[in-house]
């Protein structure tokens, strides 16, 4: 059984009951969903937001990670916990876990060791259905669409210009070009159609991106779906599909609650990741957070030129948001793979490699302040960690005036966070946050591309070809042009390029096609190879997830 599962089987959770009472909620706002879990109505949600927000928000972001992940979950429930053991009163804001990694290569996302979310297994699996119910309203769309045209198609829609895609939470290559309709009249019109992981969806990003039910609806309303001959857009609202869809999304818009192994309330809810979509958790979760607690710890996807650049540009600017801090997660191991190190050797001391590596952290530590926002890092420590390549990392951050506290929350608990804690708090009561986002809203499209390149991947100049900035212009035309771009790019590097580790410069970002997220606000850039349908690894983890003979649960961590 992975460690993970160990400690969460062990631990004694406590009521949602009580959990909510200390957060503030009272039993006639929770739905639970059992004991250990449960939904905060929506209209206590509108009632608490209704105050002045009382908190400060801490964004935890992190370097170019390994593909198992540098710890940004569990170092911000770590931090979380610690922040709330020094006396603060500290919420968890996570995203929800997707199916494809949990049965892929990652595996799940709900923290690990003694920092994580528990019920663990719940949160990793189906926990209150909420991407069942994305999949189901992103699927419906798809039905309503080709169904219109089986039925005679009075919008005019062209088939071969049809934008919307199918969704499924699970990463299957198979899917990710298909043939629809076939096998004669009965089924429609045969067409080119295709999967994307659901977390790709923007029902997904939508859903995040939503205040409330009512701006949901209007958002789901907005999502172009294809267009016409002669270029009309065709939207979901055309088709009569935004009332259906949200529908299917009004239980999941509320909130879910549930607890740290410590008993630290956290909200996990919405679920996009940081490479494809805009990967932080929703503002409606967010957002009661910071009417609720004092300071609310969140995280966004992946490296800080993912996951960051999103929340700050995307979500914070949709959403008003004025982050306070941001903690840099970083680990020996991933520095070593940027000092060149392979991935079978990341085991081995090798502090040459560690100061090597510190490039891509450095780079990082310099974008974040960028955004007016001083960083700590937070380094992760792992058992096969030495002194001499701590040192190597605290010394470097030293050196650039950034202060680099080890933690080791994995394997203590709050107590392994609490330096780090005293140390946001120092930022946070000193107010030093000076929040700007990278670029205006009025600049075009195409420039807010090249902004974030240049700025944040230190890429010498974009390539994006004329039929992809002819798009532009027309988003631009359709009044389009003050949204956000979300950059859809490999994880690994700064650049578009997977193996190029370390702070690579001179490089140039690809941008092979660009979609308008109509309903979320903002618009897509897809670069390099990255898709939007992951696919399983040789040996994915499903192969060793299995029940025992009481049915209890094996592998998943
Ligand atoms: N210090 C640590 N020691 C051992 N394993 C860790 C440590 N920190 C995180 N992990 C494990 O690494 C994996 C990724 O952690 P996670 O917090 O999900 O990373 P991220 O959110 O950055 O992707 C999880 O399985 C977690 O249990
Ligand atoms: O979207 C990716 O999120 P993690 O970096 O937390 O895996
Ligand atoms: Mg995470």
């Amino acid at each position: 059984m992975s460690i993970d599962l160990e400690i969460a089987r062990a631990a004694t959770l406590r009521p949602i009951a009580e959990i909510a009472a200390k957060a503030g909620i009272p039993d006639a706002a929770l739905e639970p969903y059992g004991k250990y879990k449960a939904k905060i109505g929506l209209d206590f949600v509108a009632s608490a937001r209704a105050d002045r927000p009382r908190g400060k928000l801490v964004l935890v972001t992190g370097i170019n990670p390994t593909p198992a992940g540098e710890g940004k979950t569990t170092t911000t429930v770590g931090l979380g916990d610690a922040l709330n053991h020094i006396g603060k009163r500290a919420m968890i804001c996570l995203r929800e876990p997707s199916l494809g990694p949990c049965f892929g290569v990652k595996g799940g996302a709900a923290g690990g060791g003694h920092a994580q979310v528990v019920p663990m297994e719940d949160i990793n699996l189906h926990f209150t259905g909420d991407f069942h119910a994305i999949t189901a309203a992103n699927n419906l769309l798809a039905a309503m669409i080709d169904n219109h045209i089986y039925w005679g198609n009075a919008l005019g829609i062209d088939a071969r210009r049809i934008t919307w895609r199918r969704a499924l939470d699970m990463n299957d290559r198979a899917l990710r070009s298909v043939v629809g309709s076939l096998g004669g009249t009965a089924n429609g019109f045969p067409r080119e159609d295709g999967f994307d992981i659901v977390v790709a969806s923007e029902v997904m990003a939508a859903f995040c991106l939503a205040h409330d039910l009512a701006d949901l609806q209007r958002r789901l309303g907005r999502i172009i779906v294809a267009s016409t001959r002669d270029g009309k857009p065709v939207t979901a609202a055309d088709l009569k599909a935004d009332g259906a869809m949200a529908v299917l999304l009004r239980d999941a818009l509320a909130p879910n609650l549930v607890q740290t192994l410590a008993g630290s309330p956290a909200l996990v809810h919405g679920g996009p990741f940081a490479n494809i979509a805009h990967g932080c958790n929703s503002v409606m979760a967010t957002t009661l957070g910071l009417h609720l607690s004092d300071v609310v710890v969140t995280e966004a996807g992946f490296g800080a030129d993912l996951g960051a650049e999103k929340f700050l540009d995307i979500k914070c600017r949709l959403a008003g948001l004025s982050p306070d801090a941001c903690v840099i997660v970083a680990t020996i191991r991933a520095l070593k793979m940027h000092g060149g190190v392979a991935k079978a050797d990341l085991g081995r001391e090798d502090v040459d490699a560690v100061k090597r590596g510190v490039a891509n952290l450095a780079r990082h530590v310099e974008n974040i302040k960028k955004f007016g926002l001083p960083p700590v890092v937070a380094l992760n420590r792992f058992t096969a960690d030495t002194e001499a390549e701590i040192r190597a990392v605290q010394e470097a951050m030293a050196a650039l005036g950034t202060e680099a506290i080890l933690c080791t929350h994995w394997s203590d608990g709050a107590a392994g966070t609490v330096e780090l804690a005293h140390a946001v708090m120092r930022r946070l009561d000193a107010k030093e946050a000076a929040f700007q986002p990278l670029y205006p809203d009025a600049i075009p499209l195409a420039e807010k591309i090249g902004t974030i390149a240049r700025e944040i991947y230190r890429a010498r100049d974009v390539a994006i070809p004329d039929s992809v900035l002819a798009k532009l212009k027309r988003f631009e035309a359709m009044g389009f042009g003050a949204a956000p771009i979300c950059i859809a790019k490999t994880q690994y590097s700064f650049s578009a390029d997977p193996t190029a580790m370390g702070a690579p410069v001179d490089h140039v970002l690809p941008v092979r096609d660009v979609r308008l997220l109509a309903g979320a606000g903002f618009v897509v850039a897809i670069t390099g190879d990255v898709m939007t349908m992951p696919g399983l690894p040789r040996v994915p983890a499903a192969e060793t997830i299995r029940l025992d003979e009481q049915g209890r649960i094996e592998g998943l961590f």
